[in-house]
């Protein structure tokens, strides 16, 4: 029997959840010991390795959450708000880590989680790759450094199939500007700008958001001031940096007292 630790992904047949699938059954540091996916999707029931095109993997995919977390030390769940609020309280029970990547989580939701997470071990992240952790410590360092002299705006692209606007990277990314300059994101934002909207308030923080096509995921933090323009920038192209990100959080849970963690915990910035 292994040893290694078990690992549990939700959303099996997501973009995300596919990446996460192939990359922990190749993994010499975990074990795929569940496949989750939401009632009446075609998939349950069925080989997660056939499902997906390709070789048996011997983990049948299922919608039953505390079947699936009966083996695991962790979860990995990108999947809707909708599945990722209910399946914390099940990882609690099963003292297993709960890696939430899901975005567009309301105030409410993550209130919930919040409250999971007095019992849970939860890793959250709008964005788990190690650039964006790292372009998420330098924005807050320049908001701090450039006064509101310089206007900040949050410009993402994703593909034609996100769901939420803005990003959840470019909520990380508007929430470190603001702490950078010690306000409150809620009270600064301008999260969509259409008609005659007067102009720019200074020290607010506009945010933008592409869809289109296949783009994996893009985000600037622009520094608009008189004479200069500072821009940071991200460019995702292979979902496996959100994967890998993943995985390490996993990993990094497990054995960890409960409570509510995030990438900058697990990459120790
Ligand atoms: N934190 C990060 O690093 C990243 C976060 N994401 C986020 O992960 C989430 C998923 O992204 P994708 O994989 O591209 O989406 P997707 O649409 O390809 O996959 C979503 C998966 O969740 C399942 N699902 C949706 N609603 C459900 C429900 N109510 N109950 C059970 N299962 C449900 C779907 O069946 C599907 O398997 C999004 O919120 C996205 O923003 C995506 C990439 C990186
Ligand atoms: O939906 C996606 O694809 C992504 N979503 C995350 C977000 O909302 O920031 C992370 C990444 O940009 C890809």
């Amino acid at each position: 029997m292994s040893d290694l630790p078990g690992i549990v992904v939700n959303g099996a047949s997501g973009r995300m959840g596919q990446m996460l699938v192939k990359l922990v059954s190749e993994s010499p540091a975990a074990r795929l010991v569940g496949v989750l996916e939401r009632s009446g999707h075609d998939w349950v029931g069925r080989d997660i390795g056939e499902a997906m095109g390709g070789a048996a993997l011997g983990v049948p995919v299922t919608d039953d959450p505390l079947e699936a977390m009966s083996k695991a030390q962790a979860v990995i769940d990108f999947t809707a708000p909708a599945a990722t609020v209910p399946l914390a309280a099940i990882a609690a029970q099963a003292r297993a880590v709960h890696v939430i990547g899901t975005t567009g989580l309301s105030g409410d939701d993550i209130a919930r989680l919040d409250a999971a997470a007095r019992h849970a071990i939860i890793v959250r992240a709008g964005n788990m790759s190690l650039g964006v952790n790292l372009l998420v410590q330098l924005t807050r360092k320049v908001a701090a450094a450039l006064d509101e002299v310089f206007d900040i705006e949050i410009v993402e692209a994703h593909h034609k199939h996100k769901v939420d606007a803005p990003s959840g990277t470019a909520l990380m990314l508007g929430e470190a500007a603001a702490e950078g300059r010690g306000v409150k994101l809620d009270r600064v934002a301008d999260r969509g700008r259409d008609g005659i909207t007067g102009a720019r308030v200074d020290g607010h923080i506009g945010f933008a958001a592409i869809r289109g096509g296949d783009i994996v995921g893009e985000h600037d933090v622009i520094f608009a001031g008189p004479g200069e323009r500072v821009v940071l920038r991200h460019v995702a192209t292979d979902r496996a940096i959100f994967a890998r990100g993943a995985l390490k959080a996993a990993l990094w849970g497990i054995g960890r007292k409960p409570g509510s963690y995030d990438m900058m915990d697990v990459l120790g910035l």
